[in-house]
């Protein structure tokens, strides 16, 4: 608030000026000036006349005036009843203007000597340069007067002051007289066109006898209340002496100053007062008798002075000012007691006659602050709300009051989306898929021509990283339209309605933009099946519900050939609701999975591209992908970008394959915690526990052989870590395969049992695995002979199981006795080769990290063929096959667990 009314005189006379122009008059000129017409014509012709107040309405309207105007010289117009019409003492004729009076609009008074005196002090206070334009103005302001309620005000605020409520009616007075301007303005404007309004009062019985004197339109000059009332009945008249009514603009001049001021020197009385010292004021003031009063504000006292003895004794001096005052610092309020005690008794002042002292909290502006302080805080909070909601809206409208506007980010084919199909790799079948989309926004004509409906959307499901945003931009990026981008979670707000709101806005934009795809991530956030959650329903589900419903709405809204694609992208495809899957909505279901070793290689082949390397690239990107089964492309990108991290930390002019092996094992296992100090009893356990495991996966003929192993920590607790090769992508696993793994997996704890007389926590995650695997294996994949082909579902969130208790002890019987099976068949082999572990474990703790190298060099090559496909990237020979490539089939995917390819140790001091 402050920094509206410090700012300089300029400013403030602007901001005034502003205020009374911009709300009243511009509207009124541009669509108001029909109904101002008589407006005008109530106000104008009172300006006809102009000092004399014309006799009582009614009875002596007849009456000519008794006297002419004073000082209008050339007026012969009779003065309108200034008592009648504002209030005004007879006698208020502008002073010194050297202008002719103009008429005062009803309710309006002449300034009077003190007011004219008071203003002129304001006036002498403004830069020279201003002064003398607002002296200007002034004189016009003299010559018509000013509302009664502002002369009152200004009064007032000579006398006593002006109070908070009267600054608050400043603002109301304004616009009351840009009201008035704006008649001015109409009456000129139909005086240009030739058009005189209708005397003022015209249509009021009883005052058209006021108007004693008027100039009709025919330029003749009307006389007498008769005429005045055939003046108004005959259409308008011209004004009598051609007043500049482009006086208007320099009034609001005038008038900004005369109610700004006094409003700016009461709520900031600092910028009138000046500093002064104990002496100066002794012998300025004090000594001479000048000073009436004095008021004590904290640590301060302000001087009043007797103004009419200063203004005689210093003529040019500011402290003749009203609103000027001088202060001076006390140390403390008794010392300045004393002080003035003494200095009144040396100047021999009787105890009746002593200076006042009246004490006083704090100024003006602080008790403003206080009665205002809460509600502009609130404004405050409100305003700063709404800039950070608009900064962080990105697109879409932002503000508070745009909480219904789509939070979409718009990208233009031009600038943003410039991801082509060619940087989307290793999902072929979603590209076809998708493709139809690009053909149909390019060339929509092709499938209309057939009849053939136009497609309403796609849902992208699959696994986090996948590429489902990249497919999305890429359809955009190639179909060369614009391209919104909104995630499901944005539409949701606190508010019920908000979603749908923002659901309506952003199909309302799309199809300004048309032809366009609209991209919706995570559209589970709100398109979650409306049967979910039973009978716990709140007002989250209501807000989400009414979102789903607006989207389902507006995808039915559109005609066949409005160019609008909407892609949703999704984890979740099983929570959808069916209305949003059904034909003529989202018509199409795309699920993109993550990519095969095939598909990996063409992700790492684009990612490579933007990478410095020397590697051969297809056996590279090869090796790669073998090392990184089950990474979804977004994974592959993290791997990349970290490999070149690696080697500018190493300080390498290009990435090599050691870098990206270092890079893969930090995504796959975490940091390296060296600092994590092992006691030597603890490492020699985790050395012999995975030692274990990698025998196991040696000599099974259906387990995964070891990559790498290491006994360094990494990541969240994990003392151990090892890699294996995958046999392939495998996509069915048999029985034998699920047996070795699950002996391989008990082989960490049977090497602890063989070799150390007491067993640790650290194989309890691989229990855990163990139990699901044979669990799964009875329950769902039908290898129990006991219980033969059934299902059961594993809910836990039913309280019931799904079969009989005899059925319950029949599955626990086989999952014990599947386990039991695999930790003989583990014990048995690890009994067997018991040295071998020794072998590998002393190795392991030697060196902390054995390859497939090592166990070669260690135990001989593998027993077991091993898929050419993976191992081709790991014998040292380049890539280069040695004998022709594993034909790999897939007939079916299977449900979970999906082979664990990498064994983790992620539970801290129970795993080693
Ligand atoms: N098939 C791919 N080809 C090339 N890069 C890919 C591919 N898939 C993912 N990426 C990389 O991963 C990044 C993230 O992918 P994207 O955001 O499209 O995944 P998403 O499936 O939408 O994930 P989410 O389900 O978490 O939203 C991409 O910017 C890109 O760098």
């Amino acid at each position: 608030m402050s920094a509206m009314f410090r700012p300089s005189t300029q400013r403030l006379a602007y901001c005034a000026r502003l205020y009374l122009r911009t709300p009243a008059r511009p509207n009124y000129r541009l669509s108001r000036l029909p109904s101002l017409v008589p407006a005008a014509a109530t106000s104008l012709p009172s300006r006809f006349y102009s000092s004399e107040p014309p006799a009582k309405p009614g009875k002596d309207g007849d009456k000519k005036p008794e006297k002419d105007v004073q000082g209008s010289g050339k007026e012969d117009g009779a003065q309108i009843d200034a008592k009648k019409a504002g209030g005004a003492p007879e006698g208020q004729k502008p002073e010194g203007t050297g202008e002719p009076e103009l008429p005062v609009p009803p309710g309006w008074v002449r300034l009077n000597e003190e007011d004219i005196k008071h203003l002129n002090t304001y006036i002498s206070l403004l830069p020279a340069a201003q002064k003398t334009v607002m002296e200007e103005h002034f004189k016009q302001v003299q010559r018509l007067g000013v509302p009664k309620e502002l002369q009152e005000l200004l009064t007032k605020q000579r006398t006593q002051g002006l109070s908070v409520m009267d600054a608050m009616r400043i603002p109301r007075m304004f616009l009351k007289m840009a009201e008035e301007l704006a008649k001015i303005d109409a009456a000129e404007e139909l005086k240009k066109n030739g058009k005189f309004p209708p005397s003022f009062n015209s249509n009021k019985p009883g005052e058209q006898g006021s108007q004693q004197q008027g100039q009709g339109s025919d330029g003749k000059q009307g006389s007498g209340g008769e005429k005045g009332q055939n003046q108004g009945q005959q259409g308008p008249q011209p004004p009598p002496d051609g007043r500049p009514f482009e006086m208007s603009d320099m009034f609001t001049w005038a008038l900004a100053a005369a109610i700004l001021y006094p409003a700016y020197f009461m709520l900031f009385p600092s910028d009138t007062s000046r500093e002064i010292t104990w002496q100066e004021l002794r012998k300025n003031f004090l000594d001479k008798g000048l000073v009436e009063k004095l008021v004590v504000i904290k640590d301060r006292v302000r001087v009043e002075l007797n103004r009419d003895a200063v203004n005689s004794m210093y003529p040019d001096s500011v402290a003749g000012n009203p609103l000027f005052h001088y202060y001076f610092s006390i140390g403390s309020v008794d010392a300045f007691e004393r002080r003035l005690d003494e200095a009144q008794n040396e100047l021999g002042i009787p105890s009746s006659e002593r200076i006042p002292v009246s004490y006083a909290t704090e100024g003006v502006a602080f008790n403003l602050l206080l009665t205002f302080g809460p509600t502009l805080l609130l404004v405050g909070l409100l305003f700063w709300g709404s800039r950070r909601a608009a900064s962080m809206g990105g697109g879409g409208g932002g503000g508070m009051f745009s909480f219904g506007k789509s939070k979409a980010k718009k990208f233009n084919h031009d600038t943003a989306v410039k991801v082509k199909f060619a940087d989307v790799a290793g999902m072929d079948e979603a590209k076809v898929e998708i493709m139809e989309f690009v053909s149909f926004l390019k060339t929509p004509e092709r499938f209309q021509r057939l009849g053939a409906k136009i497609p309403r959307g796609a849902i992208l499901s699959g696994p986090p990283g996948t590429g489902k945003t990249l497919l999305a931009k890429a359809t955009a990026g190639e179909s060369e339209v614009p391209f919104f981008s909104v995630s499901g979670s944005e539409f949701v707000e606190m508010f019920v309605g908000v979603g749908a709101s923002r659901v309506r806005d952003l199909f309302a934009e799309a199809r300004k933009a048309a032809p366009c795809i609209i991209f919706i991530d995570e559209i589970d956030a709100i398109g979650r099946s409306r049967s979910e959650g039973g009978g716990f329903r709140s007002g989250g589900n209501d807000e989400r519900e009414a979102t789903l419903n607006q989207i389902l709405t507006e995808m039915d809204g559109f005609n066949t050939s409005e160019q609008v694609v909407v892609l949703a992208g999704t984890n979740r495809p099983d929570v959808l609701d069916q209305a949003l899957m059904r034909p003529g909505r989202f018509d199409r279901h795309i699920h993109i999975d993550r990519p095969t070793m095939k598909g990996r290689q063409e992700i790492f082949k684009v990612h490579l591209a933007k990478i410095v390397t020397n590697e051969d690239i297809e056996h590279l990107t090869g090796r790669l992908a073998a090392l990184t089964p089950g990474f979804a492309g977004a994974d592959i990108a993290n791997a990349v970008n970290e490999a070149a991290l690696v080697a500018a930390r190493a300080n390498a002019t290009t990435v090599e394959m050691s870098h990206f092996e270092q890079a893969i094992e930090r995504v796959v296992g975490g940091l390296e915690r060296r600092s994590l100090v092992l006691s030597p009893e603890e490492k020699r356990t985790v050395a012999y526990h995975e030692a274990g495991h990698a025998i196991c996966g040696w000599f099974f003929r259906w387990a995964d052989p070891l990559l790498k192993v290491s006994i360094i920590p990494r990541g969240q607790g994990a003392l151990g870590y090892a890699q294996y090769l995958p046999s392939s992508d495998a996509y069915l696993m048999n029985t034998n395969q699920l047996m070795d793994r699950m002996a391989m997996t008990l082989g960490g704890r049977v090497s602890e049992e063989l070799h150390f007389p007491v067993v640790t926590t650290g194989a309890s995650d691989d229990f855990k695995k163990v139990t699901r695997m044979a669990t799964t294996m009875v329950t769902q994949w039908g290898m129990s002979e006991k219980l033969g082909p059934l299902h059961f579902q594993n809910d836990q969130n039913q309280m019931h199981k799904p079969f009989a208790e005899s059925t319950a002890q029949t599955i626990d019987a086989e999952v014990r006795r599947i386990v039991d099976e695999a930790y003989k068949q583990c014990k048995d082999l690890l009994i067997a080769k018991k040295k071998e572990i020794g072998i590998v474990a002393e190795e392991l703790l030697r060196k902390e990290m054995l390859t497939r190298d090592d166990m070669v060099r260690l135990l001989g090559p593998r027993e077991w063929p091993e898929k050419e496909e993976f191992t081709k990237y790991f014998d040292g020979q380049q890539g280069k096959p040695t004998a022709p490539p594993f034909p790999t089939e897939s007939t079916d995917t299977p449900d979970e667990p999906q082979p664990a390819i990498f064994e983790e140790k992620p539970d801290g001091p129970k795993d080693k």
